[in-house]
């Protein structure tokens, strides 16, 4: 289900990203440790009470060495392209600058709800400090204070007042939404097109010439399916378009829209550090992934060529060993219809449920034959396994003691989950909780 959006917006140094890592507080990632994945400052996860919502720094989105109030512009046209409700946040200690000015006439523009935030309003005698900031046209300041995490409480009940309603499209569940993500150039639009078959995407020479998010309604064999950011529509005119962390963003957003990530590589070229970044971001979402290889028409071939590329990937994707390869070409339209197919056995064990019965059998089984080395002196006891989400598939696992738990243990319960269900594609989590 699509979260809602949520931006930062304001001139420099006014404390985006000190607003940005106070909501979104420490994320432990075990992806980014094992694959050295940093996931993206600008872009994260974050939520408020029951409210799950990614939020967007836009001071991080630099665009080259535009003049400063292009700049702003930018980023404030990001935060209303982006986004469902924007933070406008302004700083207590300057006042109402022609700066904050400039940003808020942008703003206006937009019907989408705009909360202000008066920044380094410390303490709560600073408080008439914000007064200046209704002549800013927003209504209500909210004072809050970044360093010392004041009033983020009241701002943040606010921005989820007014989240908009959940579009009923997007929890059809009977739909599989996909994406396809690469570098600019690999093909993704080529590739869209012959998965349609008909040429509904504009294609080009040009590097960067997919811009806008288009979800594309689709239904083959019955399924219906929906490919997710991929329509190269609009015609490049914005400066910061043409910015990688502006990409990078729509990627990402992409990415947790999406039950499949394909994740498209150009045969000719090979694997690059940005295809590893979205890979392990695609992991960390917990999202079905699979590879094509795409341009396999122009790669020159040997009979060694196809597993020297497979174990290139598997090399340079630990993490995503369960994930499927598929070498295509979007120009010959060469195996480009066996995807479909690939993508639905990959949503299928991505929303796989087990049978708690079955699952203890294998537990159990796994248990008996390797039991668990001792730890500290202590044994651990396995009692028993039960599956407690989908998308993807999560097991708690209860046992006597969880820190007992070592996670080569952790890894070999989980290998034989997929000697024995398969989860071709997706991938699982194992939790261990202790039976109370
Ligand atoms: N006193 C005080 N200082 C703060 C507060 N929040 C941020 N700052 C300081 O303000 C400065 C700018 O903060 P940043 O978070 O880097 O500002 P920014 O808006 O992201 O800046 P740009 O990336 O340049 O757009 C830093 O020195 C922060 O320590 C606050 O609540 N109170
Ligand atoms: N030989 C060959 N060329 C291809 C194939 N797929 C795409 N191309 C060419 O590669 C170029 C880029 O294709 P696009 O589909 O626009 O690539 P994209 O990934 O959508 O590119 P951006 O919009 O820049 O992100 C075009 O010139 C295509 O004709 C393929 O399978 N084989």
């Amino acid at each position: 289900m699509t979260k809602p959006t949520v931006a930062i917006v304001g001139r420099p140094n006014v404390g985006k990203s000190t607003i940005f890592n106070r909501i979104v507080g420490e994320r432990i990632s075990i992806v980014e440790d094992v694959a050295g994945v940093t996931r993206d400052r600008i872009y994260s996860s974050a939520d408020w009470l029951a409210h799950d919502f990614n939020l967007i720094d836009t001071g991080g989105i630099q665009i080259g060495d535009a003049p400063f109030l292009d700049q702003i512009r930018s980023q404030a046209e990001i935060a209303i392209a982006e986004s469902d409700v924007i933070i406008f946040l302004t700083n207590g200690r300057e006042g109402v600058t022609d700066a904050d000015e400039h940003v808020a006439k942008i703003l206006y523009k937009t019907k989408k709800p705009v909360i202000l935030a008066v920044n380094k309003v410390d303490n709560p005698d600073m408080r008439e400090m914000i007064y200046d900031f209704y002549s800013l046209g927003f209504g209500d300041p909210f004072p809050i204070s970044g360093s010392h995490g004041l009033g983020l409480g009241d701002l943040l009940d606010e921005v989820a007042a007014n989240f908009p309603d959940v579009d009923a499209e997007e929890i059809e569940d009977d739909v599989i939404r996909f994406s396809l993500i690469g570098r600019p150039n690999v093909g993704k639009s080529s590739l869209v097109n012959a998965l349609l078959g008909e040429e509904r995407v504009i294609v080009s020479e040009i590097a960067g010439t997919t811009r806008d998010a288009i979800d594309t309604p689709y239904v083959h064999e019955g399924q219906k399916y929906k490919i997710i950011d991929t329509a190269g529509m609009r015609k490049k005119g914005k400066i910061y378009e043409s910015t990688e962390k502006y990409s990078q963003l729509r990627a990402l957003k992409a990415i947790d829209r999406s039950d499949v990530v394909l994740i498209v590589i150009n045969g000719e070229e090979g694997i690059r550090e940005q295809d590893k970044r979205v890979a392990g971001y695609a992991e960390d979402a917990g999202k079905g992934v699979m590879f094509v290889v795409n341009k396999w028409d122009i790669v020159e071939k040997d009979n060694k060529t196809m597993n020297k590329f497979i174990e290139d990937i598997r090399g340079n994707f630990l993490f995503l060993d369960y994930a499927p390869i598929a070498f295509v070409s979007a120009k010959t339209k060469q195996r480009v219809n066996t995807l479909f197919d690939r993508i639905k056995l990959v949503s299928e064990n991505h929303a796989l449920r087990i049978q708690s019965s079955v699952l203890n059998e294998v537990v159990e089984d796994a248990v008996a034959r390797n039991p668990a080395p001792s730890e500290k002196g202590k044994r651990l006891r396995i009692y028993y396994a039960t599956q407690v989400a989908v998308k993807p598939p999560t097991f708690v696992v209860f046992v006597n003691e969880p820190e007992i738990m070592h996670f080569s243990y952790e890894r070999f319960l989980q290998n034989r989950l997929r000697e024995s269900f398969g989860f071709e594609g997706t991938p699982i989590r194992l939790i261990t909780r202790a039976r109370s």
